[in-house]
């Protein structure tokens, strides 16, 4: 920007000049500022008002000790001068090739044409007419109508009345503009995130997740007992469709009066492999909901948004707005659904943003394997050497959703929070259950142990492997913040800054300083930073095979050893059950851990059966050579109430020897019941919580902790005994026998 305009003047400086100027102007009869044609005025600085009688004695009729004086007439031309169009980086790419020779002024059209067909009604004769840009800023964007839909016989909607504005790819700080403008609880914090809420929902509803059962997913998916996929008719799918985009379409975020519709869209990519990218376009109510996806999915160059073309799938978020319970299939106001026939997921009665990202994870789960890419539910990095390690592990969303539906397949789906009588922390509470419980929720360590100093980082959340090797599907990352600290986790800490978005964080209401201790709102608090928010990121987000397989569970039991090597079926049968643990207690204070199993480490987004993802995931370790781990992160000397999570700094030492490649060459020896090999000893680790039984001072109880736990595993692992993992029968032989013996 040129020095002139970095010349800030008061609203007030300006508001006294213009008055001078206009009462001169009273004076004179003949009076007008110079042009305001040339926008750049280099480095002059800004030119004087000039009078057109230099005769006249300003100073008559005002002091002007300010300065410079503007070039603006008007506080509005003022404004105006403040923005500057940005030149493009790079030559318009549609010279070079005779197939996409387009003007630009065709491919804005296009753009519009192609938007305009993701917000049309399917059912009504017109849709709205669609306009580029900010209708607080006049004369940008094009618009387009959809006379092509109209049928004049038939009556108009109102909606067919009015300009809906769409707000195509906004930057963080615009986006940050529109959510402090109209959006309750949207707060800059003192690190500079964006600080948001997202309303009664602060996790994920996967018993609210639908797909639509028609004759190719029919045969595709995985249906009935245990699987994710809630089925849906692609009739009720068009009218919560329906539904969705008339409330899009129907957001008016005027406050002058004047009415003013609009939207956010944002089209994005999805899978850093260039062979195997997807391009998703998102279409929402709230700048929140775009800067959450503007941070999660991969940022397009102004290049590759210029050959963006039709999305290959599009989520119509318009969560502010209930699904109708009237409707077939509804069983609470939250419904998140998803078409793959038509590339298509609705959003309805939730604001948490995690249902976007982890709904196109979902889609991931399809379009991958069909491929022959494994999609996983995990973490990963890379060594200074190029060593891969990816780390699988549940979240505790999903457990706590997970839990819920195995205790009862009644129970409406909605929950509450309640205040725990323990403690001053707020819990999930089941409503209208036998027997009230209350949940403690956390993650296993995906984010926490893949953000690492001493390693890239190639992505904390969803990967696909390939034959390629590895790949991140995402362009940011999603980290807990429930009690973070600059000390034990800096590398996320410092990610939190300008651009981030912090979500249902509390925070001091003068110096907005956020308390990460404080899960007044939610023990799910999170934050949003696209990756390259963390230096050592890898960019592009790509890797070679992985060398490592690292299966986190937090045993809250305290019974699995911190680390044990896995054989490979030992991995499998590890990798299907999906073991991790969370704490819940009855009203009356007894509080006990609560074994969850989510196959895959991420029941929630799997697609088809779980044996198919394992199959995969064998063929690639042996094929590429790769070790499993089994790394506890939970407690240790006790099971919780009366032991402890186990160090983080232990944990991390842990899996510096697994990287290094020390902990291959260990000494190791079986533990019992689970026939988990475990270390004798690892540099920056007391040997004695290497074998948990060490740790517990009453035997009898662990001996009796670890049975019943190795129960869960076994009642858990029956209803895969039916299925085959693979073609080679001998391996689902094998991975059946590597669970628990005794
Ligand atoms: N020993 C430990 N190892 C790993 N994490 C620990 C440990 N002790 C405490 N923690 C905390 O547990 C949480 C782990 O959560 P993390 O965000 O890594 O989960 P995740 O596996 O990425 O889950 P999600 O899929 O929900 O994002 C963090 O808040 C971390 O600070
Ligand atoms: O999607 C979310 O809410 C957070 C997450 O990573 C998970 O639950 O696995
Ligand atoms: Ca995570
Ligand atoms: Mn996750």
């Amino acid at each position: 920007m040129e020095d002139a305009h970095s010349k800030v003047f008061s609203d007030l400086q300006l508001v006294y000049m213009l008055k001078c100027a206009s009462k001169a102007a009273d004076e004179n009869g003949e009076f007008s500022f110079a042009s305001n044609t040339p926008r750049s005025t280099g480095r002059k600085g800004l030119p004087k008002i000039q009078t057109q009688d230099h005769n006249k004695k300003a100073s008559d009729v005002c002091h002007d000790d300010s300065g410079t004086p503007v070039k603006a007439t008007t506080i509005d031309e003022l404004h105006s001068l403040q923005r500057k169009k940005s030149a493009p980086t790079t030559p318009i790419k549609g010279t070079q090739g005779a197939f996409n020779a387009i003007s630009e002024e065709d491919r804005q059209k296009q753009q519009l044409q192609s938007i305009s067909a993701s917000l049309a009604s399917l059912m009504r004769e017109t849709g709205p007419k669609l306009v580029k840009g900010d209708p607080a800023r006049k004369g940008e964007g094009q618009q387009i109508s959809h006379h092509h839909h109209y049928t004049p016989t038939i009556s108009i909607s109102d909606s067919a009345l009015k300009f809906t504005h769409y707000l195509y790819n906004l930057s963080p700080a615009e986006l940050y503009e529109h959510a402090i403008k109209n959006e309750k609880g949207s707060f800059i914090a003192s690190s500079g995130a964006l600080a948001t809420l997202s309303g009664a929902k602060t996790g994920r509803s996967p018993r609210d997740k639908r797909v639509v059962r028609d004759e190719t997913t029919e045969d595709d998916l995985w249906w009935g007992k245990g699987s994710p996929n809630i089925e849906m008719d692609e009739h009720t799918f068009m009218v919560n469709r329906e539904r969705a985009v008339d409330y899009l379409n129907s957001l008016d975020k005027s406050n002058t009066g004047k009415p003013a519709f609009q939207v956010f869209v944002n089209d994005q990519f999805l899978n850093w492999d260039p062979e195997h990218r997807i391009k998703v376009r998102i279409v929402s109510a709230r700048a929140y909901h775009s800067l959450f996806m503007h941070n999660m999915c991969i940022r397009p160059t102004p290049e590759e948004l210029e050959d963006f073309g039709t999305p290959d799938f599009t989520i119509y978020n318009a969560g502010q707005f209930p699904c109708n319970r009237y409707t077939h299939h509804m069983t609470s106001s939250t419904s998140i659904d998803i078409n793959l026939a038509r590339k298509e997921m609705v959003i309805l009665g939730t604001q948490y943003a995690g249902e976007m990202k982890k709904g196109l994870f979902g889609v991931m789960h399809y379009l991958m394997p069909k491929r022959q890419i494994l999609s996983l539910h995990s973490g990963c990095n890379m060594g200074k050497d190029g060593d891969v390690a990816l780390f699988f592990g549940l979240s505790g969303t999903v457990t706590l959703e997970l839990n819920r539906a195995t205790w009862s397949n009644h129970l409406p789906t909605d929950m509450c929070l309640v205040r725990s009588p323990l403690d001053t922390r707020f819990y999930y509470k089941l409503l209208l259950t036998v027997l009230p419980l209350v949940f403690f929720v956390t993650g296993t360590g995906k984010t926490t142990l893949s953000t690492d100093h001493n390693r890239y980082l190639i992505g904390d959340d969803e990967h696909c492997w390939s034959e390629n090797g590895v790949s991140n599907i995402e362009g940011g990352c999603y980290a807990k913040c429930i009690d973070l600290s600059r000390e034990k986790e800096p590398d996320i800490w410092n990610a939190i800054k300008f651009g981030t978005v912090l979500e249902n964080v509390v925070f001091d209401e003068h110096t907005r300083e956020v308390d990460y201790m404080d899960s007044s709102v939610t023990e799910n608090t999170r934050a949003a930073y696209p990756i390259d928010y963390i230096p050592n990121a890898k960019i592009p987000c790509v890797g070679p095979h992985p060398k490592n397989i690292i299966l986190l569970a937090c045993d809250a039991f305290g019974v699995l050893p911190p680390v044990s090597k896995l054989s490979l079926a030992q991995t499998m049968y590890h990798f299907i059950s999906g073991y991790t643990a969370l704490v819940a207690g009855t009203e009356d204070g007894i509080k006990e851990p609560q074994a969850t199993f989510s196959a895959c480490f991420g029941a929630a987004f799997i697609m088809m059966h779980p044996t198919k993802y394992a199959a995969m995931l064998s063929e690639k370790m042996q094929k590429h050579g790769a070790t499993g781990w089994l790394v506890n992160t939970g407690w240790s000397g006790g099971s919780y109430g009366s032991g402890k999570r186990i160090k983080l700094a232990y944990t991390r030492r842990i899996i510096d020897a697994i990287h290094s490649g020390s902990l291959l060459n260990a000494n190791y020896k079986k533990t019992e019941v689970f026939g988990l090999e475990i270390p004798t000893e690892i540099e920056g680790v007391p040997s004695e919580i290497l074998d948990p039984v060490n740790t517990w001072t009453d035997k009898n109880a662990y001996k009796d902790t670890q049975l019943k736990l190795a129960g869960l595993f076994k009642k858990n692992f029956a209803v895969f005994t039916d299925y085959k993992i693979g073609k080679n029968s001998m391996l689902t032989e094998e991975i059946l026998a590597a669970g628990p013996n005794y």
